[in-house]
């Protein structure tokens, strides 16, 4: 892991825009996330191309959740991109986490989504969980660490609960914003200096950064922050 542990989220749908995100921010950001909506528009040719002559880190949000087999396929297929990090849903369970880690490359980081920033414990109740994103966001990084997972992603509400438990673990950490900046579609937010205190080993920023008239002040602003 780099030093600046930011990884701006890239989500946009056009080649030619995440490469002038990617361009500006590079100097002020710890690595690149691109994930379903760049992914979905471009393939993996599409994230090969914006990756092209960068040396920063590539975290690969596709967030995959379905039966072991079909995403231990989805991984092996994935393998020419070779990712820093790759995302699966918690939700999927052992046995997918199992296969998910073993048909990753051995220097992919595997890492377990287990509540989304985007849910608060009223969505929850609402799927039959009742005892609220914290101890689920706990319940489920208990079954990332089991199925031998090299960490999860959380919201930074639950980071330090979760990392007392599993010091060697990587935690990804969503839902941040800087203070004043819209919260959007977001649930359960920090602002990033905050997230770094309470234990984030890589801080997701999207929207603060790639929405801001200024995206690379935004991202020299925030690696400010957090220095
Ligand atoms: O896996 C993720 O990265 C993720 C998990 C989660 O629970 N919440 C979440 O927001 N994310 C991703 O983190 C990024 C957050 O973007 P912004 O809300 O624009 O900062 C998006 O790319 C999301 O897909």
């Amino acid at each position: 892991m780099t030093a600046n542990r930011v990884f701006v989220a890239i989500d946009v749908a056009d080649v030619v825009a995440a490469r002038a995100l990617v361009a500006a921010v590079a100097p002020h950001v710890g690595g690149i996330k691109l994930g379903l909506e760049f992914f979905c528009a471009h393939g993996p040719a599409g994230i090969a191309a914006v990756m092209a002559g960068q040396d920063l880190p590539l975290f690969l949000d596709l967030k995959l959740h379905d039966i072991p087999n079909t995403v231990a396929g989805a991984i092996h297929s994935l393998a020419p991109l070779a990712p820093s990090i790759l995302t699966v849903h918690a939700a999927g369970g052992h046995a997918m986490l199992a296969a998910a880690r073993a048909a990753a490359l051995p220097h992919t980081r595997v890492v377990a989504v287990t509540v989304l920033t985007s849910l608060d414990d009223g969505d929850l109740l609402a799927a039959g969980v009742a005892d609220g994103t914290g101890a689920q966001a706990q319940r489920l990084a208990g079954v990332a660490r089991a199925a031998g997972l090299d960490g999860i992603v959380c919201s930074p509400h639950e980071v330090a609960a979760v990392k007392a438990a599993w010091d060697d673990g990587l935690f990804v950490v969503p839902g941040l914003r800087p203070a004043g900046s819209d919260v959007g579609d977001q649930k359960r937010v920090m602002t990033p200096a905050d997230a770094q205190a309470l234990g984030a080993g890589v801080l997701v920023i999207g929207r603060p950064i790639t929405a801001a008239a200024d995206p690379a002040a935004a991202a020299a602003a925030i690696a400010a922050s957090l220095a």
